[in-house]
């Protein structure tokens, strides 16, 4: 049963000082959750690679049989063409396939796994993306229908829209994409150009990209994928300019899959990574689609083109807030990856010599490997941690919200466009840390951490560019800082601008104190936020504009965001990490690790912490 391990491996988990089921269950929210994490991806590996034996058949049924009603539907004989190709073919790696290919391939088992995820009734979006996850390695074609396509309908629809689109969203009888980005627009999304002007006498609206530079660029499926967008354009009607809106655009045809009259459409080339994603681009010209057409959960266009503006039109902007957690979320688990990947490497190469004539060692007997590693270990467990963190405030608000109170949406903002930079920012130096650790053989793409590296750091710029992003969340932070300075109520997360004292009882020879750690971090980003501050109010006093005076300050401000972040990461898994109920070895092991993550974090942001002292 089961490969034979490497020795060198074994011996080395062999000496683990507490039990990793402990830290996994953890990490999945608990063995139940692992259970079905794990029969899911060798669910398809059985039914696609090997002639399910009877005995294959009920182990997998007694690892799903506690929900059976889950898998009631589920049909076990085999008919799918690419289940029998698979079977003899065995699973290709793209890597040495043409874009095209690739494309082609990932297509076929992306649809293989849709097809797979409906007949298993696979309901929960973390249980489809481990079904799909290892079947369908590097980006999904897929990617922008599962998530941003389905969340803008389900955020920005009304009850009769999300009935009506929905399920056609489930069942895959469309493929849709999320349609923002322009040419010459994806920051500055007053800038975009596409316009949709209301013509009251058919009550349709003309959709038009008017130049060039208004083209959608970039949005992923849309080179050959989505026959449907949500695509954003400025709403005009009555001869006036009402923002950024979201439409339900039909891009081809639902048979033939030809793009419909008035539509070009194609994809936008090659790029650094995201091979298999056809991203692509859009023009449209004077395309019209009903007024019904147009998502009207919080903007409403009448019959007679009356505009009924949002009660706040920041609303509009919540599918990206929404996919910036999973961005987060995602940061830290392909970190987690990519050290796997390295610390296993690790145990097995054995590379020089320690002592002379002692023989080769495993290179993680080098300090120097170890702090590669031990410390990206440290940051995976940060971010994942942090990342829960950041969604449960995120699920509480977003209650609220959905109830009409929108007082916590300033904050959601703050928070996760701060923590979507810093996460991806660590992410990216992270996993080329790993790669690099692995000598030559990390530089192979059948390591798997190149492509982790090519596909990810597009999330550095990809739903909100990262210092754009950090600039957007200094805006909150200046905001309580300058309530701060009045003595004003804060929001509940920023309070410690007020209250953040450096009174750090550690001393240099004691064991540092947790409490201290997360003392140290509040007072550095208290300090940084107020330093920021202090450069923006005296670029006024200077006598430049407010918007001037920010450029002035904007380089402080980004540092003010990431150290905002960098203080919720590390109070997040300390605190976790403490209130976990894991065994004394694991819980110490643990703090041991948070203890690792935050001094390695002064150190690396040693200026800052040198100067609060
Ligand atoms: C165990 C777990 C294992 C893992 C399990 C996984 C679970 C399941 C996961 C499933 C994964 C599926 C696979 C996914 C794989 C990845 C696929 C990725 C594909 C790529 C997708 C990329 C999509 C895109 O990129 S879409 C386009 C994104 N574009 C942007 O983000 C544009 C950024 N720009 C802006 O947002 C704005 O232009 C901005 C904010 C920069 C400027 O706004 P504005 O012009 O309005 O001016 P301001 O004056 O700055 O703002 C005014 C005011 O509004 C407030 N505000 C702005 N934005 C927001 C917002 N979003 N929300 C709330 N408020 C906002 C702003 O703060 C200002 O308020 P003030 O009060 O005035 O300060
Ligand atoms: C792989 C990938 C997938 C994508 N998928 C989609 C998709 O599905 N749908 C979609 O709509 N879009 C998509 N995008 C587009 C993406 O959202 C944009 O690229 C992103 O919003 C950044 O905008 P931009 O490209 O215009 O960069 P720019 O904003 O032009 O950034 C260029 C530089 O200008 C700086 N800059 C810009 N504004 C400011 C400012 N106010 N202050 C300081 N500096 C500033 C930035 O920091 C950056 O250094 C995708 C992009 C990628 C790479």
């Amino acid at each position: 049963m089961g490969k034979s391990v490497n020795p060198d491996l074994a011996k080395a988990r062999s000496q683990a000082t507490f039990d990793p089921a402990n830290l996994t269950n953890y990490l999945y929210g608990g063995p139940e959750k692992l259970r079905r994490k794990r029969y899911l991806p060798a669910f398809v590996f059985k039914e696609l690679c090997t002639e399910m034996s009877l005995t294959d058949l009920c182990l997998i049924f007694l690892g799903l049989l506690t929900h059976v009603s889950d898998y009631l539907g589920l049909t076990l004989s085999i008919e799918n063409m690419a289940a029998k190709e698979y079977k003899e073919e065995g699973f290709k790696s793209t890597d040495d396939m043409s874009r095209e290919e690739a494309y082609e391939e990932s297509m076929r088992r992306a649809v293989y796994t849709n097809k797979r995820v409906l007949q298993l009734n696979l309901q929960d979006q973390e249980e489809q993306y481990y079904f799909r996850e290892i079947f369908v390695p590097g980006a999904n074609p897929f990617a922008l229908h599962y998530v941003m396509f389905k969340d803008a309908i389900n955020t920005q629809g009304t009850e009769d829209q999300i009935q009506k689109w929905l399920p056609l969203a489930e069942t895959y009888a469309v493929t849709g994409t999320y349609a923002q980005t322009e040419l010459g627009h994806g920051t500055f999304l007053r800038g975009l150009e596409t316009t949709a002007e209301y013509d009251v006498q058919r009550e349709e609206f003309i959709l038009n990209t008017p130049t060039i530079t208004s083209s959608k660029f970039w949005p992923g499926a849309l080179g050959k994928t989505a026959n449907v967008a949500i695509l954003n354009a400025k709403l005009i009607t009555k001869g006036r300019n009402c923002g950024m809106q979201s439409f339900w655009v039909p891009l081809r045809h639902l048979e033939t899959h030809q793009p419909l009259p008035g539509i070009t459409v194609g994809d936008i080339g090659p790029k650094f990574g995201y091979h298999t994603s056809d991203n692509g681009f859009l023009q449209l010209n004077r395309v019209r689609i009903p007024r019904e057409n147009m998502l009207m959960r919080y903007s409403k266009v009448l019959q007679d083109g009356t505009f009924v503006p949002p009660e706040n039109d920041r609303l509009v902007y919540v599918p990206m807030t929404q996919f910036r957690f999973v961005v987060i979320g995602r940061s830290g688990w392909t970190l987690a990856k990519a050290v796997t990947v390295a610390t296993r490497y690790s145990a097995v190469r054995r590379q020089s010599e320690i002592t002379p004539g002692g023989g080769e060692v495993q290179i993680l007997d080098f300090q120097t490997q170890q702090h590669k590693l031990f410390t990206q270990i440290a940051s995976a467990y940060a971010m994942i941690i942090a990342a829960k963190a950041a969604k449960d405030l995120y699920d509480s608000a977003f209650s609220k919200m959905e109830k009409g109170n929108l007082e916590d949406l300033p904050m959601l903002h703050a928070l996760t466009s701060s923590m979507k930079a810093f996460n991806t920012w660590e992410m990216a130096t992270g996993v080329e840390q790993c790669r690099m650790a692995c000598g030559g053989h990390g530089y192979l793409l059948a390591s798997g951490i190149p492509q982790m590296y090519t596909d990810m750091v597009s999330a550095c710029t990809y739903e909100g560019e990262n210092t754009v992003m950090c600039l957007q969340a200094a805006r909150f932070l200046n905001k309580c800082q300058e309530a701060a300075n009045k003595g004003e109520r804060l929001p509940q997360l920023t309070r410690f601008l007020q209250t953040s004292r450096l009174n750090i009882s550690s001393s240099l020879d004691q064991d540092v104190d947790l409490n201290d750690i997360i003392a140290a971090y509040e007072f550095r980003a208290a300090t940084v936020i107020s330093e920021a501050n202090a450069r923006l109010n005296a670029g006024l006093a200077m006598g430049k504009s407010q918007s001037e005076a920010w450029n002035y300050a904007s380089q402080l401000l980004v540092k003010a965001a990431l150290a905002f972040s960098h203080w919720f990461t590390v109070r997040a898994l300390i605190e976790n990490m403490r209130g976990a109920g894991f065994d004394n070895s694991t819980e110490t092991l643990l703090l041991q690790l948070a203890k690792l993550y935050a001094l390695d974090g002064m150190l690396r942001y040693s200026g800052d912490f040198r100067k609060v002292g």
